[in-house]
């Protein structure tokens, strides 16, 4: 079944190493879960999202719920057969994407009814719909549906939405009855840190086995995310896991793991490989750059990626200059094995209890002017 076990506390920070044990295998923590919307890693085979050494990927209810719908998953014996993949799977409830994807959405005591971002047709989910879908799935990991409020939102909306939201998930919870899933609540309360203690008081009275952050990455200043943050897990148990949604990139997951979370996900470093930006050691390298145009060195001489040990900058370039498929698929085996190899050494810095100095050295060599 599904457990977490901590093993280690910063003795400099609120950082942790932990373990997750579900069906589907175990998950070092802190991770970052690499994003499969749609059952894809995009431009990646499971082998390949496994080669990288990706332990967790995530998937969507609100995009599978509208393509290619549950009838098709479930003939298929669900998520993990249909796209082949036998590892852990964590699915976002679909309250996010209905609010950032779909257009006039109308926001019940019920649920949420929207339009189809695809054709337009009327669809309607609730908590129960949310969780029957992702019983579907059957992924390992299932979230609560929820409200994510836009930045910035009044204090009185973000009450009335937080509230709601707790009121879904006390209605998730209930309804949610697979065993072999664990259902996460997912924290909200805007900016507001009175009413994020709120939320997650209720949240964790209701006794789930893990938590998400949520409401934030949605175009806050880090320094906001930080300090809400910072206050959130002050008020999550420490011994279950934390995972904070929508972050992807060195600073945010760094200044994560300070505060206590223990996972995250993001469609960052995959989206912008595809647009020819990658993360090196020594910052972001945009290749379509002149410069890199008889440059024969590889993305990143420290990565010890597929992409790097055999590919130049020049050829990389070329490949986005041409519009060449194989450049978006070089580009997201370097950048998903970038984080994935930066949480391995972010978990080994705080097994040698030298986090903060890791954290620092990493930020002057990338260039984050902190
Ligand atoms: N490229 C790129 C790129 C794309 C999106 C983002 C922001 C992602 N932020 C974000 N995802 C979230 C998912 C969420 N899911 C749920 N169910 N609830 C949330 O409050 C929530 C909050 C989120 N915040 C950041 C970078
Ligand atoms: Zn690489």
């Amino acid at each position: 079944m599904f457990k977490f076990e901590l093993q280690k506390t910063a003795k400099d920070s609120k950082a942790r190493l932990g373990k997750i044990i579900t069906p589907h295998g175990e998950i070092e923590t802190p991770i970052f879960m690499p994003v499969g919307t749609r059952a894809t890693v995009k431009t990646m085979t499971p082998e390949e999202v496994k080669d990288l050494g990706a332990q967790i990927i995530l998937s969507n209810t609100y995009h599978l719920f509208l393509k290619p719908g549950m009838d098709i998953i479930e003939k298929a014996g669900g998520l993990h057969k249909f796209m082949n993949w036998d590892k852990p799977i964590l699915t976002d409830s679909g309250g996010f994407q209905v609010f950032s994807l779909s257009g006039n959405r109308k926001i019940t005591e019920e649920g949420v009814e929207f339009r189809s971002h695809i054709d337009g047709s009327k669809k309607f989910i609730s908590p129960e719909v949310s969780i029957d879908i992702q019983n579907t799935l059957g992924s390992d990991i299932i979230m609560a549906f929820d409200e994510c409020a836009p930045y910035p939102s009044s204090y009185e909306y973000i009450y009335d939405s937080m509230m709601r939201t707790t009121r879904w998930a006390e209605r998730c919870k209930a309804h949610h009855t697979r065993e072999d899933q664990a259902l996460f609540g997912i924290i909200q309360g805007g900016m507001y840190k009175d009413l994020r203690e709120i939320s997650a008081k209720d949240l964790v009275s209701m006794d789930f086995p893990g938590y998400a952050v949520g409401g934030l990455s949605v175009g806050e200043p880090l320094e906001i995310m930080n300090e809400v943050l910072d206050h959130t897990t002050e008020f999550m148990p420490q011994n279950k896991p934390r995972y904070l949604m929508g972050v992807g990139s060195p600073d945010y997951l760094f200044e994560a793991v300070e505060r206590g979370i223990d996972m995250a996900d993001c469609v960052l470093p995959t989206r912008i490989a595809r647009n020819g930006t990658v993360m090196t050691s020594q910052g972001k390298l945009v290749i379509k750059n002149a410069k890199y145009k008889e440059d024969f060195s590889p993305l990143d001489p420290e990565c010890d990626c597929y992409t790097c040990r055999n590919y130049s900058r020049a050829y990389m370039r070329h490949l986005f200059n041409v519009d060449e498929i194989l450049g978006l698929r070089l580009a997201t085996i370097h950048n998903l094995r970038f984080l994935i190899k930066l949480m391995e050494d972010i978990r080994e810095s705080i097994r040698g209890d030298y986090f903060l100095e890791f954290k620092s050295d990493f930020y002057r060599k990338y260039g984050y002017n902190k």
